[in-house]
């Protein structure tokens, strides 16, 4: 049987359907907001770029305003460029715009409607956050720093070791912290470690990542612009093959992760969310995803923020912000024991370098995209039924009305509240130990808005500042020397990956110990790897009971 006409008809349906899509939609007094002129049939597919879109994005909102509308094929795709656009339509109209854009290849197909980021707004979605939420609270995120704790002081040991062998070539400082950040989610989640960084586990999750980060790539499959396509037959539609058996490693990876979890000694959220009266309803794939997506979020976004770190810190660390902060940890901790979670209310700064790291490169740079089932209107403009909301975090992130000037400069400063010696009146300090008072009520972005705003953004927070407190204590980086030049390499603040989260491009560092003293505290803490973290998890568990 020939397949050119099952082409000419598929090309025929999608050409009806696009036209239907331009021609059919409601009308509304109100004009669409503005944006680059769209082409007939195409809209404005053409005109966005293959790569850095995020930062295309950024250009032509400086042309075209706060909130401009693309038609992507006949898709409305609005994109919101300003703290206080983003605000007012996904944190204070939340009600409409919590939903998300129908992915059929990466969240129909490939894993089956169960893809926590990919869910609709619906009572699915809602049963899944009410047995996630009590593990994700501001207090029990306190209840895990010990094991955060503990996966820190590995990886300065780690690192002090490795660079007595490397010295100024560097090491990979990402594997470091990915083994970390790994490792303390997988340890929360299933109750086991990791303590190399290339375990199976870690391996297959990685990989998992990178097909989801494919699969989801806008215009990856046709089937995503046209989902009609769907209702071929398997011989016609090769990607159904293809999405059953990435479905298949992800299903066997997150099952047997979650059997170790439930086999395991000691405390986890595998044991707690069994025992939850949601999962009552929920078949073993359904509860092993939930987890499964929960380790996957927090394990790169963790680990590309601490990589921008790295570069801010070789970028722009040679001025003032490096210097600032190693003198208040050597006046705050001294030179004989590692920062502790204890010392966190009198490092605002260190926190104010977390919070300008997620701003000055947002992990998920493009923004995660939202979706309204209803129209809408905003600043006199129609916002149409079945709109992609997009907040492109870049641009957001550039806002100078909310995070002052020179906003492509790393400037953690911008954080901190003026003044705040000079009050008499007792800081507030939170669950987790951080100084809301000498720090700035400033909009934190990169974890997103509304209902669908990061979930484990605590959990976070914490990891950042333990990981930047010792990292800044115990080193002085500088980018490693290049083997075949003999010279340090220029490291581009810009140079990052594609993807849906942005790393920057590989590079070694040298983590250099600022002193003897740092060899020594870091020996005397030690390796980690004989620590008992099944008595740390019930520990935790017993002080989120408390509480
Ligand atoms: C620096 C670290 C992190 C960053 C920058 C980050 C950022 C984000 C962003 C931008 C979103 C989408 C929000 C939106 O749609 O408006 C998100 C969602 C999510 N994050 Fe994170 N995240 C981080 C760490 C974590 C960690 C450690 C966990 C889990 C322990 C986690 C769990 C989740 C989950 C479950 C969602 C899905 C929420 C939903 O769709 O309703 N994240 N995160």
């Amino acid at each position: 049987m020939s397949l050119i006409p099952d082409v000419k008809l598929i090309l025929g349906a999608v050409i009806l359907l696009v036209t239907a899509r331009l021609f059919l939609g409601r009308r509304s007094s109100h004009p669409l907001p503005p944006g680059p002129k769209p082409a007939p049939l195409i809209g404005n597919l053409h005109q966005v770029p293959k790569s850095l879109q995020w930062f295309h994005l950024y250009h032509w909102s400086k042309k075209y305003g706060p909130v401009m509308h693309l038609s992507m094929g006949g898709q409305p795709l609005v994109i919101l460029s300003t703290h206080q656009a983003a605000h007012d339509l996904l944190n204070r109209r939340s009600s409409k715009y919590s939903d998300r854009p129908r992915m059929v290849m990466a969240g129909e197909l490939v894993t089956r409607g169960m893809h926590m980021l990919l869910r609709q707004y619906d009572d699915r979605y809602r049963l899944h956050q009410r047995m996630e939420a009590p593990l994700l609270t501001l207090r029990s995120a306190s209840s895990y720093r010990p094991l955060q704790d503990m996966e820190s002081q590995q990886l300065l040991f780690d690192v002090v070791g490795e660079h007595g062998e490397t010295g100024a070539k560097g090491v990979d400082f990402h594997h470091h912290f990915e083994r970390a950040m790994a490792s303390f989610i997988y340890a929360l989640n299933y109750g086991f470690r990791l303590r190399t960084g290339y375990e199976q586990e870690l391996l297959d999750g990685k990989r998992v990542q990178g097909e989801f980060a494919r699969t989801g790539q806008v215009g990856a499959y046709l089937v995503d612009s046209f989902p009609t396509l769907n209702h071929l037959p398997r011989f016609l539609a090769p990607w159904k093959r293809e999405a059953d058996e990435l479905y298949e490693l992800e299903r066997q990876l997150h099952v047997g992760n979650l059997n170790k979890g439930l086999a395991s000694p000691g405390w986890n959220f595998s044991k707690h969310m069994k025992k939850s009266p949601e999962a009552q309803v929920m078949s073993e794939e359904e509860l092993a995803f939930d987890l499964g997506i929960l380790a996957d979020a927090g394990l790169d976004t963790s680990t590309v923020a601490l990589d921008w770190f790295i570069v801010a810190w070789i970028t722009s660390g040679g001025s003032t912000w490096v210097r600032k902060a190693q003198a208040l940890l050597d006046e705050v901790v001294g030179k004989d024991r590692l920062p502790t979670f204890e010392d966190r209310p009198k490092l605002a700064l260190i926190d104010a370098i977390a919070s300008e790291t997620l701003r000055w490169r947002p992990v998920v740079v493009g923004g995660v995209p939202h979706f309204t089932k209803v129209e809408d209107n905003y600043m006199g403009y129609h916002i149409p039924a079945n709109s992609i909301v997009l907040a492109n975090a870049f641009a957001i992130t550039r806002d100078e009305s909310v995070f002052g000037p020179e906003v492509d400069d790393f400037v953690p400063e911008r954080w901190l509240a003026e003044d705040t010696a000079s009050t008499k009146s007792e800081p507030s300090i939170d669950v987790c130990g951080m100084n809301t008072t000498a720090l700035k009520d400033l909009p934190q972005t990169g974890f997103g808005f509304g209902r669908r705003i990061c979930t484990g953004r605590m959990i976070a927070r914490n990891q950042l500042f333990i990981q930047m407190a010792r990292m800044l204590w115990a080193f002085d980086v500088e980018a490693g020397i290049d083997e075949a030049t003999g010279q340090r390499p220029k490291i581009d603040p810009m140079n990052c990956t594609e993807g849906f989260v942005t790393l920057p491009k590989p590079f070694k560092a040298e983590m250099r110990p600022r002193g003897d003293w740092v060899r020594r505290v870091v020996q005397q803490a030690g390796t980690t790897h004989g620590t008992d973290h099944a008595e740390i998890l019930n520990q935790a568990s017993k002080e989120r009971e408390r509480s």
